[in-house]
């Protein structure tokens, strides 16, 4: 590609990531979740751990900061990966943070008049958002399970950066110590792994924690859940008695999950699932339980 230093007129893909932090005028302030990716290695690999057969025609970032991701971003969505070239392809990007977004406007200013980019200054918890196709982003750590679950049930395929522990708190399996409420949920709507592991050096200011990338690829369940959001109160329910039996985790939590008769739902449920305790059970099992509770355990709205 061309110069990496020049700004509004560079192509995209290989802008120096501390040339860029540098011209946003403004040091990255860590108290506002802004930890800037520089490490060329790590940015060039981000993207492609999108599925091969992804459908990159609306990709969405969310924290563009001082645009080392959105570069590489525009990289992929300036190739329409087609040899019809009206197929053009897009990038929205969310960035809260005024300063930012306002320097985003300037460095891709071609971008944006080329129709390819566009820089949605607002809070990714609020703004409506775009109808994109997928999303990769290196989230703001202090809402990442927020925006996280803002965006798995958008049901399109992520691939997000996120605070270690957090990362291995989505991917585990039942039985691990990590396994919770946050692995039943991210898991209901997505095969969800950790492509890479990215140590604090790659960031500028450097977090106090080691980070890693998660893809999440949507997936249908092997398992029907009639009310998604019971399901996941119930889930939720169980997981604050997860040393107890899930009989009664089930007994203790009706006021959590909304059960006026959890006993009837003891009643009816599987000797097998209840002797177990909730971080046992996998979310196909959740579901099953889930949907027991529905039929005999007269949920109200909570
Ligand atoms: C970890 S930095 C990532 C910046 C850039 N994408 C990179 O990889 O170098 C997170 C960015 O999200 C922005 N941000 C923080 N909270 C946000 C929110 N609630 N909505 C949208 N952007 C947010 C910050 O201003 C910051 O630019």
């Amino acid at each position: 590609m061309t110069d990496s230093s020049t700004g509004a007129g560079a192509a995209y893909g290989d802008r120096d990531p501390d040339a860029l932090a540098r011209r946003a005028g403004e040091r990255a302030n860590p108290d506002r979740d802004q930890h800037f990716l520089v490490d060329d290695r790590v940015l060039d690999r981000i993207p492609a751990y999108l599925p091969d057969d992804v459908d990159a025609s609306h990709l969405l970032e969310i924290g563009g900061g001082a645009g080392a991701l959105t570069d590489r971003l525009l990289a992929v969505a300036a190739d329409d990966g087609s040899a019809d070239t009206d197929a053009q392809r897009r990038l929205s990007v969310i960035e809260r943070d005024g300063v930012f977004a306002g320097f985003l406007r300037e460095e891709f200013a071609t971008a944006i008049d080329d129709g390819l980019l566009d820089v949605i200054e607002g809070d990714a918890l609020d703004v409506d958002l775009p109808p994109f196709t997928a999303c990769v982003a290196n989230l703001p750590y202090g809402v990442s399970s927020e925006i996280a679950f803002r965006l798995l049930p958008e049901g399109k395929p992520l691939v997000l950066m996120f605070q270690a522990e957090f990362a291995e708190r989505m991917v585990a399996s039942a039985g691990d110590a990590e396994y919770g409420r946050l692995s039943v949920s991210a898991q209901h709507y997505a095969a969800v792994e950790i492509v890479e592991r990215v140590p604090k050096e790659a960031f500028a200011p450097q977090p106090a924690v080691e980070s890693a990338v998660v893809r999440c690829t949507p997936r249908d369940p092997d398992y029907e859940v009639g009310d998604e959001a019971f399901f996941l109160r119930f889930v939720k329910a169980l997981f604050t008695q997860r040393r107890k039996t899930v009989r009664n985790a089930i007994r203790n939590t009706g006021h959590i999950s909304g059960l006026d008769d959890p006993e009837a739902v003891v009643d009816a449920a599987d000797e097998d699932l209840l002797r177990q305790r909730p971080g046992d059970l996998d979310p196909s099992a959740f579901a099953a339980l889930a949907e027991l509770a529905r039929d005999h355990g007269s949920p109200t709205e909570v």
